[in-house]
């Protein structure tokens, strides 16, 4: 979620427009492989952080569910295709390419939409996407990166990189946390810290729910993104080794 919040005053939005250490944009992440780049949703920032890491080109975009926060970049990025004279690539489960057909009635004059509900391979990595409760707001997907074993031996006793990015889920079903266990890495949306709001109104774990599904999977690090104004960056939440809050522009060696 993006912080500050337009409408909001509070202490973290307030430090947010002064210090800036807990001004966030809407979640997304970009996987580099041999393949060469994929977004990982493509949010109303899409420009700025473009722009940030002058970057002048993108080709694909895999998108976890067809809300604002998630894909109000992609007219934005389709226009840039068109002045390229490229198409760009969009990967995401049937339903969801439904929904931004809707949305966005124009959009495949230059984006060619891909159905992904049955895996993608992407380079190294073997993606698959699963469904996942996402509260009032119904379902999302999330998805699960496990790198295809390559030529070079692996050490004794070790295996491929596996990670999962699910930035918008609550309340995981047995069924659901499946796709987690075994993880090198999971990035998982973490609203606030503790919510106090009825669950029937909520979408997105907080962090002490998000704690107890890790020691469940126990994924070896975990990474807290989508974070709303319910979380101050400044605090110490004492959050376990291996726990940490994603950082705007956080880089990662991927196995
Ligand atoms: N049907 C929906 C529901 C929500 N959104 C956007 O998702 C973001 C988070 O929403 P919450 O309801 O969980 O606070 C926010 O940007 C909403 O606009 C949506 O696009 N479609």
């Amino acid at each position: 979620m993006g912080v500050p919040r337009v409408y909001c005053s509070c202490e973290v939005c307030m430090e947010a427009r002064t210090g800036g250490r807990n001004r966030r944009y809407r979640s997304s992440a970009l996987l580099s492989s041999s393949e060469g780049e994929l977004l990982i949703d493509c949010g109303p920032e899409w420009r700025t952080q473009m722009e940030h890491y002058e970057k002048r080109k993108l080709g694909h975009v895999l998108i976890t569910h067809a809300h604002f926060d998630h894909i109000a970049g992609l007219p934005e990025w389709a226009d840039a295709c068109r002045w390229q004279q490229q198409s760009g690539h969009v990967y995401a489960p049937a339903d969801v390419l439904a929904t931004l057909r809707k949305m966005f009635p124009w959009l495949e004059n230059q984006l060619v939409y891909h159905d992904c509900s049955s895996g993608l391979q992407w380079g190294a990595w073997q993606i698959q996407p699963w469904k996942v409760f996402h509260g009032k707001n119904g379902y999302s997907y999330a998805y699960r990166f496990d790198k295809l074993a390559d030529n070079i031996k692996l050490a004794k006793d070790s295996r491929p990189y596996r990670f999962a990015y699910c930035p918008d889920a609550i309340n995981l079903s047995a069924e659901q946390q499946a796709p987690l266990f075994g993880l090198d890495l999971l990035v998982i949306g973490t609203n606030f810290y503790k919510e106090e709001a009825d669950f029937e109104t909520r979408s997105v774990y907080d962090m002490v729910e998000a704690l107890e599904l890790l020691a469940h999977v126990q994924p070896k690090l975990t990474l807290f993104t989508h974070m709303s104004h319910g979380v101050d960056i400044t605090k110490n939440y004492n959050l376990p080794a291996g726990v940490n809050p994603a950082q705007t522009g956080m880089q990662l060696e991927l196995g």
